[in-house]
């Protein structure tokens, strides 16, 4: 199988990210360090122990399984140093992979344990990933994530902290957490909210829950975008909305697979979509729990879905189209990566 794309070129190729948790993108030596500095206790004193407490290994037999591996990391995730420093080191590696633009969410509400205000959370987020652009020169925003296990009074907080940093980094916000029981319209109020401040929004749905989940995103909640979804073909009305909307499917490949959102790669519907016309992004979820990059998941591409160079270009346009920027920073990024590809290929 395989498209015959030459391997040693996909790292080269210019990419974007544009559904990337931050607490899923720990670095192992970083978590060390913070835990030793913070006098945290971890299973493992070195990286080749603790990497398999990190990462989701060998069978994952659900979204909720693959969600426990954010326990480990969060509590050394609640001052305003590691979460600065782990929003730059996220930057940094997405540079290692010639991604020009990325992405980075976060759940505020999680990193409040140790007496951050939400407002300081997020500053030092956004203070990171503006280092980490300064340095490496991969464009970096924010997305404030809203938990769905999480009462809408209080993700109402979240918005309304998010707004305030509309003009420092933060250009949307998010639903995130386990699917299965937290339908979005329970926080219906909460993303008119987001409305009324002008803050578009991406919801995780069609990941552990089927397509009921997706029409609660798209019809009721009216989402910009949609975080994977890739179980939108059980509903080909729904679909076809979605194709006609333009809405942008985020898809994680490797992280899909991992959560069961398909059981492998013959059901995983990629392909199909593209194919089909949807507006399909490809993304990495997790860079630390996945045991993923932007590399290895174009490699996928090619290797399970013969995708060609020129529509692996087509994947990073539709993720221009779909990105939270401003018209002229699209064209300028636009510009850019057919420009890079032009010079690849
Ligand atoms: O693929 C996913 N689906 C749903 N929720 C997720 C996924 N990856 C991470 N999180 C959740 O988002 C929180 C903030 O980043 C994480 O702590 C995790 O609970
Ligand atoms: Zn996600």
């Amino acid at each position: 199988m395989g498209s015959g794309v030459d391997k040693s070129v996909l790292r080269r190729l210019p990419k974007i990210d544009l559904h990337l948790h931050l607490d899923g993108s720990v670095r192992p030596q970083t978590l060390l360090e913070l835990a030793e500095a913070e006098g945290l206790t971890l299973p493992a004193a070195d990286v080749d122990r603790l990497l398999p407490f990190m990462r989701v290994e060998g069978d994952c037999p659900s979204l909720v399984d693959y969600l426990s591996k954010f326990d480990l990391v969060l509590p050394a995730m609640q001052t305003a140093y590691s979460l600065e420093r782990i929003a730059y080191e996220v930057v940094e590696q997405a540079a290692e992979h010639n991604c020009k633009y990325i992405e980075v969410r976060m759940g505020a509400r999680l990193h409040l344990q140790k007496g951050l205000s939400l407002d300081e959370v997020i500053e030092s987020f956004v203070t990171g990933l503006r280092r980490g652009e300064a340095t490496y020169g991969v464009k970096a925003r924010g997305i404030i994530i809203c938990m769905r296990n999480h009462a809408p009074q209080d993700n109402l907080e979240v918005i309304e902290a998010a707004a305030r940093f509309m003009e420092r980094g933060v250009v949307a916000v998010d639903l995130a957490g386990p699917e299965d029981g937290f339908p979005p319209e329970l926080h219906l109020e909460v993303f008119d909210l987001a409305k009324k401040h002008g803050l578009p929004f991406t919801i995780h749905a069609g990941e552990a829950a089927g397509a009921d989940s997706i029409y609660g995103a798209v019809v009721k909640l009216g989402t910009n975008r949609i975080g994977h979804g890739v179980r939108l073909k059980e509903d080909r009305d729904l679909l076809e909305r979605v194709r006609a909307e333009r809405i942008p499917l985020e898809f994680c490949p490797i992280s899909n697979i991992q959560t069961k959102a398909s059981t492998n790669w013959e059901t995983y519907p990629i392909r199909e979509y593209f194919d089909q016309g949807l507006l399909i992004t490809v993304n990495t979820d997790n860079l630390t729990v996945s045991d993923t990059n932007m590399t290895k998941e174009l490699a996928v591409l090619a290797d399970h879905f013969q995708f060609t160079l020129p529509e692996m270009e087509q994947i990073m346009l539709n993720s221009v189209e779909a990105a939270f920027l401003e018209k002229e920073e699209k064209r300028q990024l636009h510009e850019e990566i057919v420009k890079s590809f032009a010079e690849l290929l």
